[in-house]
């Protein structure tokens, strides 16, 4: 029997998307929230930050699992919103996202998702990224605040999820939907199949 079989992926994430979207590849996975810092550097690029934060939430979860006798790989990931010189994380609160949503509103604006996977038996890893360019319509104050109490905002970067609500405000993206939402698959299955784990032919 094929050895790659046995392989697990374990996500390195509390995000609901992460786990949806990694779901879809029909591979076993498991779920293990990282709780690594986020903090960075002023004036660090935003691929250098988004590769930096993906490999520490994976490397995390690594720590916790030393002694795990199974193998697999674990798969960490960090997305931002880019506009202008401005790197917007999640919001602090209502007001907070308005601002964002003001920022980003009759404009294109950058998101950058940052993926990291680690092999659990050697800890080899490997990081890269990939960045969708979002047009977002123009939207009046009033929309703005209508959106903010939907509460869609809250915990999503940039204050919006073109996976729901926030469609309605996303005139048209360049790149890989699936790089906003949080984790860009096609890219990953590139990555998992350089460790050894094939997407097609191992689930
Ligand atoms: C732009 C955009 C972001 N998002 C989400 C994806 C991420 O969950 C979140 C960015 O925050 P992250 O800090 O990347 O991730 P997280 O804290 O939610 O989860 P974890 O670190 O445990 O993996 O924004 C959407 O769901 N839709 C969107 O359109």
């Amino acid at each position: 029997m094929n050895e790659k079989r046995n392989r697990r992926i374990i996500l390195a994430s509390t995000s609901p998307r992460r786990q949806e979207l990694i779901a879809s590849l029909r591979i076993p996975f498991e779920i293990m929230p990282s709780e690594a810092d986020e903090d960075t550097p002023q004036g660090w690029s935003p691929e250098r930050i988004v590769e930096s934060l993906a490999l520490r939430k994976a490397e995390a979860v690594l720590r916790k699992l030393t002694d795990d006798p199974e193998d697999g790989i674990i798969v960490g990931s960090d997305t931002i919103v880019v506009v202008d010189d401005h790197v917007l994380g999640k919001p602090a609160d209502q007001a907070d996202a308005a601002r964002m949503l003001s920022m980003l509103q009759g404009r294109a604006h950058f998101v950058y998702t940052g993926v990291a996977c680690v092999d659990l038996r050697s800890g080899r890893n490997q990081v890269s990224h990939r960045v969708t360019t979002v047009k977002m319509k123009s939207l009046s104050n009033d929309a703005i605040a209508a959106y903010v109490k939907s509460g869609e905002p809250a915990d999503k970067a940039g204050s919006y999820a073109i996976q729901g609500l926030g469609a309605t405000i996303v005139e048209g993206i360049e790149g890989d939907y699936f790089n906003v939402v949080g984790l860009p698959l096609s890219l990953l299955s590139d990555m998992l199949s350089d460790m050894g784990m094939d997407v097609l032919t191992d689930s």
